[in-house]
C-alpha cells in the first residue's frame, strides 16, 4: 500500500473481488442489557428466519454476566461473543475473566481492541496490549473481531490510513494464522454519533487495508479475511454499504439492541 497518510488518494483495486468471503454481521451489546431486555430480544431473534444453510454469520457481543443465559437461549444458527478477555491464563487477576471462561460460558468469539477500549481514559488500552490478547484468544481455539479505526483529529490531519497501518502491524507482531480473525474498520467519529462513514469512505479505507493486508501478510490473507464496517450502522443504510465489493458485513451497536437488527443480518442478500 502506499505509504501516503491522505485516505482521499485513490487507488487501484489490488486484490481480486472475486473473493468468496462469508458475510459477517456482529453485534455489540457493549455495557447494555438487563437479563429481562435480553431474554426479550432473544426470543425476537429466534422468530427470525433461519441462516443455517444462508452465506451470513451472525455473532451477538454479549456482556460478561449474560454470556450463559445467551449461549443457552440463542437458536444455534447464530454465534455468541465476548468483548474483551485477560491477556492470560485465570489466576490472581482480580475482576478479569479468562479465555477459557468465556469458552466455558459458550461464547466462540472475543472483540478486541473496540476504539472504546482504546481510548477511554479509564482503558487505555495499547495497540500492543490488544495484539497480545488477540495472539492468547487465537491460540486458545478462539476466533477474533479484531476492531480498527481513526479518531475524528487523525482523519482530519490525513492520519486515517497510518493509524489503521499501526493497529494492523500490530496484529501482525503478534499472530501468524487469520483464519480465525476478522477485520472490524470503525471510524471512530461515526461510533454512536449518526454519523455514517459513507459507502466510498468505507469502501476507500477497506480497499487500502486490503492492500496492506496483500503486501504485508499474503494475498491469500487479504483476499479470505473478512473486514467489517462499524459506526451507525443501521437498517436503513445497510443495504447501500454492503454493496461495496470490500465491505463483508458489520459490527453494529446500538442498532443490534433491537429486533431489527435482523434487517441488518439481512443485508448479506446485497452480495448475491
Ligand atoms: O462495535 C460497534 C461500534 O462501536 C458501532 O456502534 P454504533 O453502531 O452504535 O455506532
Amino acid at each position: 500500500m502506499s505509504k501516503t497518510n491522505n485516505v482521499s488518494v485513490s487507488r487501484a483495486p489490488t486484490v481480486t473481488m472475486m473473493a468468496d468471503r462469508t458475510f459477517f454481521v456482529g453485534g455489540n451489546w457493549k455495557c447494555n442489557g438487563t437479563k429481562d431486555s435480553i431474554v426479550e430480544l432473544i426470543d425476537q431473534i429466534n422468530e427470525g428466519p433461519s441462516i443455517k444453510d444462508a452465506p451470513v454469520e451472525a455473532v451477538l457481543g454479549v456482556p460478561f454476566p449474560y454470556m450463559s443465559l445467551v449461549s443457552e437461549k440463542l437458536r444455534d444458527d447464530w454465534q455468541v461473543s465476548a468483548q474483551n478477555c485477560w491477556t492470560g491464563d485465570g489466576g490472581a487477576y482480580t475482576g478479569e475473566v479468562s479465555v477459557d471462561m468465556i469458552a466455558d460460558c459458550g461464547a466462540e468469539w472475543i472483540i478486541l481492541g473496540h476504539s472504546e477500549r482504546r481510548h477511554l481514559d479509564v482503558l487505555k488500552e495499547t495497540d500492543e496490549t490488544i495484539a497480545a490478547k488477540a495472539a492468547y484468544a487465537l491460540g486458545k481455539g478462539m476466533k477474533v473481531m479484531y476492531c480498527i479505526g481513526e479518531l475524528l483529529s487523525e482523519r482530519e490531519a490525513d492520519q486515517t490510513l497510518a493509524v489503521c497501518e499501526r493497529q494492523m502491524q500490530a496484529l501482525k507482531e503478534a499472530v501468524s494464522d487469520y483464519s480465525n480473525v476478522v477485520i472490524a474498520y470503525e471510524p471512530v467519529w461515526a461510533i454512536g454519533t449518526g454519523k455514517v462513514a459513507t459507502p466510498e469512505q468505507a469502501q476507500e479505507v477497506h480497499e487500502a487495508v486490503r492492500s496492506w493486508v496483500k503486501e504485508n501478510i499474503s494475498p491469500e490473507v487479504a483476499e479470505s479475511i473478512r473486514i467489517l464496517y462499524g459506526g451507525s450502522v443501521s437498517p436503513g443504510n445497510c443495504d447501500e454499504l454492503s454493496t461495496k465489493p470490500d465491505v463483508d458485513g458489520f459490527l453494529v451497536g446500538g442498532a443490534s439492541l433491537k429486533p431489527d437488527f435482523l434487517k441488518i443480518v439481512d443485508s448479506y442478500k446485497n452480495k448475491n
